[in-house]
């Protein structure tokens, strides 16, 4: 068996097109829709990152502006900026790049995010919102993996699904996007300190790698026909290495992969939120 590819690149394009028209829709009704970014320090990864959400927001036509702050910043630096674009009405939604620089509390920057502005949807307030299953903005790596499955009708409602990894941006916000009863799945949270990783892998019908461990997930560990979606971000020799070995291919029905599956999907879906919240903003 070889797995269908999970082509989070092709999709991301089409979501892309249908978001243009949607910003030049409230364009015609007077709604500017502007994406600002803060990032801080040199990290090459958070940098190229950064520049591809500013050339898809050239591409959809929303405005971009861009606050980037040296390695040495300080706390309050990076929280002016937040205040900045907190005051500044060309701004409707905005990100801080993580990982901040050791020595900045990343936890304080986030809460300083307006959270009507907050794209990411990792501001208390909006991560509250997902654990009381009210509607806010979803952080973009869990919105765009929900969002893939379902564009390539994976099964998820009543499905087993292994998430590795119980960061916040990922892992624990993807168990609890799943947990809804819209998506109806089963999740287990796996994490360092899980014990037979493997058997939690292997009774799974969907696995979502985010462990940032290259190569973890073998075909040993996969159930046949189970969708595998890596999301594991590593550097190895300067190349970028996911969380899943090629051999699944061989074992899994479908496979998202890296690059090229939920990265892609992750920058669309932040200008999807964007453009959400100019959408609700314009009707209330
Ligand atoms: N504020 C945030 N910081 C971070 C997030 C996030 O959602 N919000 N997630 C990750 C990084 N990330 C978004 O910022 C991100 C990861 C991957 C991609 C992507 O398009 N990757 C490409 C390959 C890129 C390459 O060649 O290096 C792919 O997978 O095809 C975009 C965004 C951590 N920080």
């Amino acid at each position: 068996m070889t797995a269908q590819l999970l082509d989070g690149k092709a999709t991301a394009a089409e979501i892309r097109t249908d978001l243009k028209g949607r910003v030049e829709a409230l364009r015609e009704r007077g709604v500017g829709v502007g994406l600002g970014t803060v990032l801080v320090g040199d990290d090459p990864g958070s940098h190229a990152y950064v520049n591809m959400k500013h050339r898809d927001c050239a591409e959809v036509g929303i405005e971009s502006l861009r606050y980037d702050l040296p390695a040495d910043a300080s706390q309050d630096e990076v929280e002016r900026a937040v205040a900045e674009l907190n005051g500044n009405p060309a701004c409707t939604g905005y990100i801080v790049q993580l990982p901040l620089p050791k020595g900045l509390d990343e936890q304080r920057v986030l809460e300083r995010i307006d959270p009507a502005k907050d794209a990411d949807g990792l501001h208390p307030t909006n991560l509250g919102r997902l654990v009381l299953m009210q509607p806010g903005p979803l952080p973009c790596t869990p919105k765009g993996i929900v969002e893939l499955l379902r564009r390539f009708d994976v099964p998820v409602a009543g499905a087993e699904v292994t998430v590795v990894g119980r960061g916040i941006t990922v892992g624990r916000s993807l168990g609890l996007l799943l947990t809804r009863r819209t998506e109806n799945a089963t999740v287990t949270l796996c994490h360092t300190g899980t014990r037979n990783l493997a058997a939690h892998t292997r009774k799974a019908d969907i696995v979502v790698a985010a462990a940032g461990v290259p190569g973890l997930i073998t075909a040993g560990m996969v159930k046949p026909g189970a969708a595998v979606l890596d999301v594991g971000v590593s550097r190895v020799d300067g190349k970028l290495a996911g969380d899943v070995a090629a051999d699944v291919r061989e074992v899994a029905g479908w496979v998202a992969p890296n690059p090229g599956g939920v990265g892609p999907m992750t920058r669309a879906m932040l200008l999807a939120n964007v453009v959400e919240a100019a959408e609700a903003s314009a009707r209330a």
